[in-house]
């Protein structure tokens, strides 16, 4: 299902990277954070999900989603393949656990950008997983970068928001805050939690 670093030797599990997980509300700028970050350091691997909800323009099956239906994530999820999934504003998202895993055995720094539900559902299964919240700089301005990037209809503009109040209150239970003021700023911290830089 994904590319995976195959033929290399595994390192000593304690000289394994730590899993980062990368969560915030929709809209406060994950993806383009994280872009930024893989630009200059493509050495991170980040884990490419399966979703059920289909693809924006520009969205490549196998690069930014493995864009799956309901039967598919259905059987995803009974053959235990994920390594935690969760049902966000109407749609289904999951991450495949085997190339998590090959990734990590490897040294390789693997980031998943997942939504709460998901952070919380890593935290108990990978306790030695380091958790990261990406905050906006004020409630406006999330409501702005969601509204402004275009790509979802009002109707799920609001269920995404009224799901950043819960995600915003849980902020608390993560490592990490990162404020997503400056995109570069952010990227350079989140590389520097991972131990890149
Ligand atoms: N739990 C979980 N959440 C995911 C996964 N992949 C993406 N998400 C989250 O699902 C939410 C919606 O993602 P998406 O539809 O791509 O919208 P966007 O993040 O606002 O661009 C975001 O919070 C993502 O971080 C996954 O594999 N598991
Ligand atoms: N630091 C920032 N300052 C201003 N706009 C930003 C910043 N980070 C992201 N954006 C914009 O906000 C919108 C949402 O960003 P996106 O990366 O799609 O968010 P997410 O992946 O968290 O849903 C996009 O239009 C993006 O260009």
């Amino acid at each position: 299902m994904a590319v995976t670093p195959r033929g290399t030797t595994p390192v000593p599990p304690d000289a394994r990277p730590r899993l980062t997980v990368l969560s915030g509300p929709s809209g406060v700028g994950k993806s383009t954070v994280v872009a930024h970050m893989r630009k200059e350091h493509p050495e991170v691997w980040l884990s490419v999900s399966a979703t059920t909800r289909k693809p924006r323009p520009g969205e490549q099956h196998g690069v930014h989603y493995f864009f799956v239906s309901d039967d598919e994530m259905d059987k995803l999820i009974a053959n235990g393949e994920l390594l935690e999934w969760a049902e966000f504003a109407g749609n289904r998202y999951g991450t495949p656990r085997a190339a998590v895993l090959e990734h990590l055995e490897s040294g390789v720094p693997v980031l998943l950008e997942i939504d709460l539900q998901g952070a919380r559902q890593v935290r108990a299964s990978m306790p030695e997983a380091q958790l990261v919240f990406l905050a906006p700089p004020s409630w406006e301005e999330l409501v702005r970068r969601l509204t402004g990037r275009g790509t979802e209809p009002p109707e799920v503009i609001e269920r995404r928001l009224g799901a950043a109040k819960v995600e915003l209150a849980a902020e608390p239970e993560f490592d990490e805050t990162l404020v997503n003021t400056s995109v570069e700023d952010v990227a350079r911290e989140l590389l520097a939690l991972m131990d890149v830089v």
